[in-house]
């Protein structure tokens, strides 16, 4: 792990029962980056973040979050900020209340903020909880993490239940947060073009497993969509790994990771976007088989 490590895990893997959530998951996430993390329904996204927020144990493996197990001081609970996909808050108590509660327990609580934030998105102070919308109890749940200023936020799917314009809004919110604190982020998304904006990280799960992690940039330097004539991918030379292949009667289209340049005229060659990135990694797990867990560990 390098000394700027904000989430480290080594094989790291939950099973519930027989069901193996997240398995041999091994990350070395550097700090002040902002990273996206998807994959497709019940991937395991949701499990990686409770675990590094320490709402659930690992099965196997080890996780550390900002150097330290996932909330195991009160130190260290106060420099991680975690949204869950519910957008929990207390029903029963007022926006006003949840700030006030905020105050309390969070040692570097940015109260400027959070009554700035509440007046931006127009929502009423006295307000019940409980009597927001979906959509503006995600919001209050967001400002709360981000005004607790901490160290590393983690969302899951924390723009879901806002509409374009908020989504929008909410990400720019985000990234000045991230900017101007030299805050880590981590948000899990099914929302690749938001990503695409905000992301500099990237983490692609599927079938519980880490396909693909990086640098944004480099990742898209290194991976090519070839187009020509049909040919069999076994033809390509070493060193190009074919993610993604499909193929008619007479051509050939090839998703291709390759560091080195793509040196042959035969092909077209053409730069990918994030989404074509990811969908081809999530299709390319989709054709290999799920994870047998082991008798021994039934
Ligand atoms: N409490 C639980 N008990 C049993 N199985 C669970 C539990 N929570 C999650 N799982 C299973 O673990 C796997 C990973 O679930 P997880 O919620 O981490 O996926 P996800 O990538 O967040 O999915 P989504 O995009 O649908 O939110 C799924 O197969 C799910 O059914």
């Amino acid at each position: 792990m390098t000394t700027t490590t904000v989430i480290g895990a080594d094989g790291l893997g939950k099973r519930y029962g027989r069901r193996q959530a997240l398995a041999d998951c091994t990350l070395d996430i550097p700090a002040g980056r902002v990273v996206g993390l998807v994959g497709p329904n019940g991937a395991g996204k949701s499990t990686l973040l409770q675990l590094a927020s320490g709402l659930l144990s690992p099965t196997s493996g080890t996780i550390e979050v900002l150097g330290a197990s996932p909330a195991s001081t009160p130190a260290q609970m106060a420099k991680v900020g975690f949204v869950a996909q519910d957008t929990p808050t207390y029903a029963g108590l007022s926006i006003r209340e949840h700030l006030h509660l905020g105050a309390r327990l969070n040692p570097t609580w940015d109260a400027e903020f959070a009554a700035r934030r509440i007046r931006q998105l127009d929502l009423d102070p006295g307000q019940r909880a409980g009597r927001l919308s979906g959509g503006q109890r995600a919001q209050l749940a967001l400002t709360l993490a981000i005004a607790k200023r901490p160290e590393l936020l983690l969302l899951d799917e924390p723009v879901a239940s806002l509409d374009p314009l908020a989504r929008r809004e909410f990400m720019q919110v985000l990234m000045e947060f991230a900017a101007e604190q030299g805050a880590s982020v981590v948000l899990s998304s099914h929302l690749v073009a938001d990503l695409e904006r905000v992301c500099d990280y990237l983490i692609v799960l599927a079938r519980s497993r880490v396909r693909l992690v990086g640098d944004v940039d480099e990742l898209l330097a290194s991976h090519h969509r070839l187009t020509g004539a049909y040919r069999e991918p076994a033809t390509l030379p070493a060193g190009q790994e074919v993610i993604h292949s499909s193929h008619t009667e007479r051509q050939s289209s090839l998703i291709v990771r390759s560091t080195a340049p793509i040196d042959n005229p035969s092909w077209t060659t053409q730069r990918l976007d994030l989404e074509d990135l990811v969908l081809a990694y999530m299709s390319n797990s989709a054709t290999i088989g799920s994870i047998p867990v082991p008798e021994a560990q039934r």
